[in-house]
């Protein structure tokens, strides 16, 4: 990596003429960093009439929202990288196309997508995108029914498992995830008056042991290649579209981890709606959210065991009635990494818009505390809830 060197918006302009795959690259004449997630620089680059054209995405060597105190491998540019560029093989119509990547400075280059909006921030304001939740499981379907046992020979899918390593960034997914919300982190951070409920996570022994099991399976279960971090700040939406971006935390995991993030960040905007808007749109928008949830599942679900029908490689995994089996046990992963990620963005040290931008202090604490309530009544429950209705009845119960 001795060549790397943090991009200026003169070099992201520069680098966007000779590998930004345009027509006209002299046109290309100025860069906006506009990154706002945690961890890397993201250049919009401009051509003379003011539009975008071209995104430059360069790793820093070290997480952003942090600084240089916590350093982090350059390599997570590779692996984001790559993992688009895999899942876009198997879902083109819902993944950002990546179209160079480049090793020595840590930098891609891929679509712009400003024409779409982050559907995170449409969802804070109450704007509802009908088609988002059945291609987010479309997306979720095809990408990793693709990359799993069900289609890649044994060999290359031991290869594929060597490629996605991804020691650095899985261990900020189980530290943040599994391990600090548990115990009395100095990373964590929540409001002082849930202190007591915060408390109570680190004496649950039914709890404690239900998260150990869930991130002893994101440890060793490597069944598909995931996008690792699919939260709805991960994901671009506009009419009729969606696309995931974001890929850095890619690795062969346990299906449900993915499934059970995607599902859990339209759980905490469930949280935090009545602290958004106000009580009718924020009832009408809970609605919808559960109505999300079902259609993330359900199609995700549906499209999954269509394709393990008609595409199956394996013979013994093909055996009727084994990919309904296999999906159970997705299912029960799916309510339990769920409950996982309300957990980690609520008492850990990620917070999200959902919450951050209620502005009524004891409001704010309050959808806190239910997002926290809910998330360990999911990872208690995990292996209790038969069906999405039966989820959606817990999850009404919880209040
Ligand atoms: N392909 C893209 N087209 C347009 N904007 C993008 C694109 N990729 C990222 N962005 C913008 O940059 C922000 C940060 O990107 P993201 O990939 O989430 O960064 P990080 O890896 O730091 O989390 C996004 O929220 C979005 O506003
Ligand atoms: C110290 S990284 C924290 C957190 O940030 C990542 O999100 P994003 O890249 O979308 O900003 C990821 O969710 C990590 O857990």
């Amino acid at each position: 990596m001795s060549q790397y060197r943090t991009f200026t918006a003169a070099d992201a302009v520069e680098y966007a003429r000779e590998f930004g795959g345009v027509d006209d690259p002299a046109s290309l004449s100025e860069a906006q960093e506009i990154g706002d997630g945690n961890l890397n620089l993201v250049f919009k680059i401009f051509d003379r009439q003011g539009k975008s054209r071209v995104i430059v995405k360069q790793a820093l060597p070290y997480v952003r929202c942090v600084g240089e105190s916590w350093p982090l491998t350059l390599d997570r540019a590779r692996l984001e990288a790559e993992t688009l560029t895999e899942h876009y093989k198997y879902c083109p119509q819902h993944t950002v196309k990546v179209t160079h990547y480049d090793p020595q400075l840590a930098v891609m280059v891929m679509e712009d997508l400003s024409s779409h909006r982050i559907w995170r921030g449409e969802l804070v304001k109450g704007a509802y995108y009908p088609q988002a939740a059945a291609q987010l499981g479309e997306y979720l379907a095809q990408t990793l029914f693709h990359t799993s046992d069900f289609v890649l020979h044994p060999h290359q899918k031991k290869a594929e498992v060597a490629r996605f390593i991804n020691p650095e960034m899985c261990e900020i997914t189980e530290d943040l995830f599994f391990n600090d919300p548990y115990t009395d982190h100095a990373r964590n951070n929540y409001p002082q008056a849930l202190e007591p409920l915060a408390a109570s996570l680190r004496t649950d022994d039914a709890l404690k042991i239900a998260v150990a099991g869930l991130k002893h399976r994101f440890f060793a279960h490597a069944e598909a290649l995931l996008h690792g971090d699919i939260h709805s700040g991960s994901v671009f939406v506009a009419d009729n579209s969606l696309k995931a971006i974001d890929a850095e935390f890619g690795y062969f995991g346990p299906i449900g981890f993915d499934v059970g993030t995607a599902l859990g960040n339209l759980l905490i905007n469930y949280c935090g709606l009545p602290g958004l808007l106000p009580p009718r749109e924020a009832a009408e928008g809970r609605e919808l959210r559960l109505n999300d949830v079902r259609e993330v599942w359900n199609t995700f679900a549906a499209r999954f065991l269509a394709l393990a029908e008609a595409k199956t490689s394996d013979v013994a995994l093909a055996y009727p009635g084994y990919a309904q089996a296999f999906l159970r046990k997705v299912w029960a992963d799916t309510i339990g990494y769920c409950g996982t990620e309300l957990i980690r963005r609520t008492v850990g040290m990620s917070h999200v818009a959902d919450m951050k931008l209620i502005k009524d202090e004891a409001m704010r604490t309050e959808c806190i505390r239910s997002c926290i309530t809910l998330g360990r009544t999911l990872i208690l429950a995990a292996d209790h809830v038969e069906d999405v209705d039966a989820l959606i009845a817990r999850i009404r119960q919880a209040g």
